[in-house]
């Protein structure tokens, strides 16, 4: 029994075809630089192995207030995840585009939908309320949810003990990047807000700004709204301060002497850490910190820099272990332990979604 799982995004699509029961990867590719969401489907559908699959997982950013859980899609559900597009416009278009391909496609297997606000629908109100009028009803939601619940699970398993007695830190560093503290298995703050803008240093995205940037851009440089969030979202972050929003070309920029990369490498740290001890405070402690995600597991000077000089709380990482990307990266003797977990997203989605057609 095996699930077709599909990320859709604006410029790639991801799949992979998960076996339920062994968790063990079929097949999976990326399809880069999509411009045509239907012909890349088609490629696709012509090579994966979709003999025993029982049902499509689509991971969809944005579940606004309606989707705390994955649900079967229909009409409706198709509609209303168009409808979120304003709160996540690189995202959810591209979402909704690749089910109703897949939905043609593949008519005959239920499709199920996994959101990235799911996981962070246990924020308690002080986390997620916004100083703001309650007439606009907006709140923070968190993305990538789908990863930190794996993620942080994984951590427990890792340290021996149950998900309910662990708190962990999640760094969930790709190309959107997201911070997250779990207390015994709930999520109880993360970093992204209403939209995934907030937060972290991204690739491209700005992450957390002084909101009066907004109306200085527009008075001042005489912005429109679609130019600021085209800059906020697709030109801002290591891209805006390196020139490149791949973290491998800032590292190389870096070691060549490049200081516009070097600055972009200390913001990019600097923020993760302020998270991290942030985090620690609002857990009140932490048994563990796992990184994840293309730079979260591959990038040791990312992973050193940004719990440097943090002893006093009870984070240090072995040079070494770090070096070698263990999975464990901090001291045995150490009070929080330091974590590079790989994340499996699609694992998840395909374990969610055979729980779905379940019931
Ligand atoms: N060896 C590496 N060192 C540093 N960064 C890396 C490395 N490999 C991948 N990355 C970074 O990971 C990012 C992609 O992360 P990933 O989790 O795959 O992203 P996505 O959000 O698309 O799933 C790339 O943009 C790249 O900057
Ligand atoms: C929500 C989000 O930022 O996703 P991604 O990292 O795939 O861009
Ligand atoms: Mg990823």
């Amino acid at each position: 029994m095996s699930v077709f799982v599909v990320n859709c995004g604006s410029s790639s699509l991801k799949w992979s075809v998960i076996d339920v029961a062994s968790g063990s990867t079929l097949g999976s590719g990326t399809v880069q630089k999509v411009v045509d969401h239907a012909a890349a489907l088609a490629d696709v559908l012509s090579v994966a192995p979709l003999d025993d699959v029982v049902a499509v997982a689509h991971r969809v950013v944005h579940g606004g207030e309606r989707f705390s859980a994955p649900v079967l899609i229909n009409d409706a559900v198709v509609a209303a995840i168009r409808d979120l597009s304003v709160l996540a416009p690189l995202h959810n278009p591209a979402n909704a585009d690749g089910i109703e391909i897949a939905l043609k496609a593949l008519p005959g297997v239920p499709h199920v939908a996994i959101f990235d606000t799911a996981f962070h629908t246990t924020l308690p109100p002080r986390a997620y309320t916004y100083a703001v009028p309650r007439a606009w009803n907006v709140r923070r939601y968190g993305f990538h949810g789908t990863s930190h619940a794996y993620v942080s699970r994984e951590a427990a398993r890792v340290l021996g003990r149950p998900v309910a007695d662990v708190n962990v830190i999640v760094l969930h560093l790709g190309n959107g990047a997201s911070a997250s503290a779990v207390a015994g298995g709930r999520s109880i703050d993360t970093s992204m807000g209403l939209t995934p803008l907030e937060g972290l240093v991204m690739g491209t995205r700005s992450g957390d700004v002084d909101p009066a940037l907004v109306l200085h851009l527009r008075r001042t440089h005489n912005l429109s709204t679609d130019e600021i969030d085209a800059v906020l979202n697709s030109r801002s972050g290591l891209l805006a301060l390196a020139g490149d929003n791949d973290m491998r070309e800032v590292q190389r920029r870096v070691q060549a002497g490049d200081r516009a990369a070097e600055l972009a490498l200390d913001v990019y740290c600097y923020r993760i850490r302020k998270y991290v001890g942030a985090y620690l405070a609002a857990l009140g402690g932490a048994d563990a910190i796992a990184f994840t995600a293309g730079v979260g597991e591959n990038d040791p000077v990312v992973r050193a820099r940004s719990l440097a000089g943090l002893q006093r709380l009870g984070i240090e990482i072995d040079a070494a272990r770090n070096e070698a990307g263990e999975t464990v990266i901090s001291p045995d003797r150490s009070p929080v332990a330091v974590l590079v977990i790989p994340t499996n997203e699609e694992l998840e989605m395909a374990t969610q979604a055979a729980a779905v057609i379940a019931r």
